[in-house]
């Protein structure tokens, strides 16, 4: 099954207090600096680092950050830092004349994808662009409750167009089917648990036949022991006001966003007390998250070529894949283009961070901006091509 060449679908500082802003469906957040995510291996056999100094009063922030081991050294720092730029009592002077310099320097090196549209479509001609989409903070802002975080009808109208002129795939950390309920287009592919999860598009809507079915999940084995996690979490952290924990099939989130800050050291502690039986999970942070899946090598990046292959673009030069995304998972899909020397990765930010991704746009807003245009490109180009 190839489709090499040819068209195969034709038309038929973590701050959220000073930036909230409140709307029908949910509180909107804007994480100021959301780089936070560092893999993180838990420190399982290092019990002392779980007992606080007593010398002076400990700060919520840092003793969270003790709770657990870090691979390397700096990464230490690294978190610390952002994890205080979360806080609002940390929050730096905007008019800071660095952190404009560092962001004018950023936006150099990873320009507006809007801005660079026209380069974009034209490293598309003769290929077949494949749109890869992230669903939170890309296709929904950013709320405060998980279960609210609701794309607007603009948006689903966007992805939808989108999907009637290129492939689509929502790649995400949700749960598959939570996911699927909120965007609710059959026509899409979808990867869950962050890319444990893989379906293809439902019956009627499958592009072509050869992807019918397509079904993917190379974490089943640990579904009982996720679930069994889950379960425990849930039960360990009840006494914590605000902690949210989401089960995400293949992957477990433990929401902090609504903890206060100074529950975060104990947070922490009760879910390394529950994870350091389970060697074979590991704990990533994202967005005011905790999130804990199966140590298998596989990540959004590994979905992103699943779904190429599966769509037959396996070794193929003439596809153009699109990767937008705003979360420190997607980075793995940015460095899986930035390797192959294929495609775009995007990120959606509207501060700085370390990223594989070539482009940025600023927020969901700008993501649809961005949709549209794509749509209307590719509906224009098509006029054309049919009067010639
Ligand atoms: O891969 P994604 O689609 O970006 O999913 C990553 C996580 O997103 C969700 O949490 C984030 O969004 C919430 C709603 O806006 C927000 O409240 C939370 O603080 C964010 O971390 C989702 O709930 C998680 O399960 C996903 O893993």
């Amino acid at each position: 099954m190839r489709f090499c060449g040819s068209n195969p679908f034709p038309l038929s500082s973590v701050h959220f207090s000073d930036k909230t802003k409140m709307t029908k469906q949910n509180v909107v957040v804007s994480d100021a600096n959301s780089a936070i995510n560092m893999e993180i291996t838990l420190a399982a056999s290092n019990s002392s680092l779980f007992s606080s100094s007593g010398q002076k009063p400990p700060n919520p922030k840092k003793k969270f950050l003790k709770k657990l081991e870090i691979k390397t050294g700096p990464k230490i720092n690294a978190w610390v830092d952002s994890m205080n730029a979360s806080s609002p009592t940390h929050i730096k002077s905007s008019a800071s004349l660095s952190a404009n310099e560092e962001h004018g320097s950023w936006i150099v090196r990873h320009p507006s994808a809007l801005n660079m549209f026209e380069q974009i479509t034209g490293a598309s001609k003769g290929k077949q662009i494949v749109m890869f989409l992230d669903y939170d903070g890309t296709l929904s802002p950013i709320v405060e409750d998980p279960d609210r975080a609701f794309m607007s009808e603009s948006m689903r109208a966007a992805v939808r167009d989108v999907a009637r002129y290129f492939p689509t795939a929502i790649v995400t950390g949700r749960c598959r089917d939570k996911v699927y309920r909120f965007v609710r287009l059959a026509e899409l592919y979808y990867a869950g648990s962050h890319g444990m999860d893989i379906k293809g598009p439902a019956k009627g809507h499958n592009y072509k036949k050869a992807n019918q079915g397509v079904l993917f999940q190379p974490a089943s084995e640990f579904l009982p022991m996720i679930n069994e996690v889950n379960k425990t979490l849930v039960e360990k952290t009840k006494s914590i006001p605000g902690v949210n924990v989401e089960n995400n099939k293949f992957c477990v989130s433990v929401h902090f966003r609504r903890v206060d800050e100074k529950k975060w050291s104990a947070l922490a502690e009760m879910v390394w007390s529950v994870l350091k039986d389970y060697p074979k999970l590991r704990l990533s942070q994202g967005r005011k998250v905790l999130e804990i899946r199966p140590t298998i090598k596989w990540d959004k990046g590994k979905a992103l070529e699943f779904l190429l292959e599966s769509l037959g673009f396996a070794n193929c030069k003439d596809v153009l894949p699109v990767y937008i995304g705003d979360d420190r998972t997607d980075e793995d899909a940015f460095k899986v283009l930035r390797d192959r020397g294929q495609g775009f990765g995007i990120l959606v930010s509207k501060t700085p961070k370390d990223t594989n991704a070539s482009y940025t746009l600023q927020e969901p807003s700008e993501v649809m901006d961005f949709l549209l245009r794509l749509v209307e490109w590719k509906s224009t180009s098509l006029r054309g091509n049919l009067k010639v």
